[in-house]
C-alpha cells in the first residue's frame, strides 16, 4: 500500500461515553477544566467546579443526553462517525486516492491523541485539521489547537499540520443551509414560519475581549437569509446553552420565544449553523426544551430544521475545505 499523501482530522467538541452520572461527570470535568471554555482563575473556579457543578449537574444532565440516545450511542459521536465515513469516500471519489479521515474529539473519546496515532499508524506525515466549527471561537476553535499542541507535545517528531480555522461564510456552506432551509419549508407544504437562527452561546466578556464569534454568526445569518430572499423581519439571530451567571451574548434563544409566544408570532422554523452535527443541544435543548417555551407561551408550531449532519451537500462542502487546504501537498 502507498503512503497517503496527507490525512484529515475531523474534530467535534466531545461527549460522554454513555448517558450516566458518572460519564458526564468524567466528560464535564474534562470539559470544564479547560482555559479556554471557562477562563475564571483556578483558585476560584475549582471549587465551585468540583463543589457544586461536578456534584449536582451530572444526574440532571445524565437523563437530559438519556433521552436523545441512540442505538450507536450519543448522536454527536453516531454522526460523527458517519460524517467521517462519507468524507473518506466521497475524497476517494474525487481525488482518485484513498485519504485517510480520522474522527477525534477535544473531550472525551475518540481522543485527539487516538486520532493522531491511527493517522501515524496510516503512515500519515501531514495532517489537515478540520474542526467542525464552522464560526471561530476562542472556546472551541482554539481549544482544539491547544488540545493538539498538548497532544503531540511528547512526541519525537512532528506531523506537518495544517488547520481550518473557520468557514462561516463559505459559499458551500452558506448554500447547504440555505437548502436545508429550502427542503424544511417543501416538506411542509411551503409553510413558512419566522425564522430563528439560534447559535450556542459565548460569555459576552469573550466577544468583547476580540473573540470574532458574534460576527461571524451575524454573517452566517445574513448570507443565509441573503440566499433565501428574506426581508429584515422574516429571520432573528439568537444565541442559546447558557451556562453559569455571567451576561452571555444576546439575545437569548429561550427569552425570545417566549416574547414570541406571548406577542402573536405563530410560526416558527429554527435552524441551529453553529452546529455541524446535532448533539444535545439541539435534539434536547431546541427541539424539547424551547419548543415548550414556545408553546406554553401561545406559539402554535415550532418546527426545528436539522443540522447539516451526513448531508450530501454538507459532505461536499467539507471535501471543498479539504482540497483547498491541502493545495501543494
Ligand atoms: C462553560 C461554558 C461553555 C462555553 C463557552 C461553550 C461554548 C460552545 N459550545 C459549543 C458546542 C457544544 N456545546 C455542547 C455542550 C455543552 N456546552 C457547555 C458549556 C459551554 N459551551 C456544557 C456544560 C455542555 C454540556 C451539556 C451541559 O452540561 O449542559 C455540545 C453538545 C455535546 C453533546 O454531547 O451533545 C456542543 C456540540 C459551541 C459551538 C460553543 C461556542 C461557540
Ligand atoms: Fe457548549
Ligand atoms: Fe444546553
Amino acid at each position: 500500500m502507498s503512503t497517503p499523501r496527507f490525512g484529515v482530522m475531523l474534530v467535534n467538541l466531545g461527549t460522554p461515553d454513555a448517558p450516566t452520572p458518572q460519564a458526564v461527570r468524567r466528560y464535564l470535568a474534562e470539559f470544564l477544566s479547560d482555559r479556554r471554555v471557562v477562563d475564571a482563575p483556578r483558585w476560584l473556579w475549582w471549587p465551585i467546579l468540583h463543589g457544586v457543578i461536578l456534584r449536582f449537574r451530572p444526574p440532571r444532565v445524565a437523563k437530559a443526553y438519556a433521552s436523545v440516545w441512540t442505538d450507536d450511542g450519543s448522536p454527536l459521536l453516531a454522526i460523527g462517525r458517519r460524517q467521517q465515513r462519507a468524507l473518506g469516500e466521497r475524497l476517494e471519489a474525487e481525488l482518485g486516492e484513498a485519504i485517510p479521515v480520522e474522527l477525534a474529539m477535544t473531550y472525551g473519546n475518540p481522543s485527539l491523541v487516538d486520532a493522531g496515532l491511527r493517522l501515524r499508524q496510516a503512515g500519515v506525515e501531514r495532517i489537515l485539521v478540520l474542526p467542525l466549527y464552522p464560526q471561530f471561537s476562542r472556546s472551541t476553535t482554539a481549544a482544539v489547537f491547544d488540545g493538539l499542541a498538548r497532544a503531540l507535545a511528547r512526541c519525537p517528531h512532528l506531523p506537518e499540520l495544517r488547520f481550518v480555522r473557520d468557514y462561516h461564510d463559505h459559499p458551500a456552506y452558506i448554500g447547504a443551509l440555505a437548502a436545508s432551509i429550502r427542503e424544511h419549508w417543501a416538506a411542509h407544504d411551503g409553510e413558512r414560519g419566522k425564522l430563528m437562527f439560534s447559535y450556542h452561546g459565548i460569555p459576552k466578556r469573550y466577544a468583547d475581549q476580540g473573540d470574532p464569534y458574534p460576527r461571524h454568526c451575524q454573517r452566517t445569518s445574513e448570507l443565509v437569509a441573503e440566499a433565501l430572499g428574506l426581508g429584515e423581519d422574516d429571520w432573528r439571530l439568537c444565541y442559546q446553552s447558557r451556562f453559569g451567571r455571567e451576561e452571555w451574548l444576546k439575545p437569548y434563544t429561550d427569552e425570545t420565544l417566549k416574547a414570541w409566544g406571548g406577542s402573536g408570532v405563530e410560526h416558527v422554523d429554527i435552524i441551529s449553523p453553529a452546529f455541524a452535527a446535532d448533539c444535545l443541544e439541539t435534539l434536547e435543548e431546541l427541539e424539547e426544551e424551547n419548543r415548550e417555551n414556545f408553546i406554553a407561551a401561545g406559539g402554535k408550531t415550532y418546527r426545528y430544521i436539522p443540522a447539516l449532519n451526513d448531508r450530501d451537500d454538507h459532505i461536499g462542502l467539507l471535501a471543498e475545505l479539504v482540497r483547498t487546504h491541502s493545495q501543494g501537498w
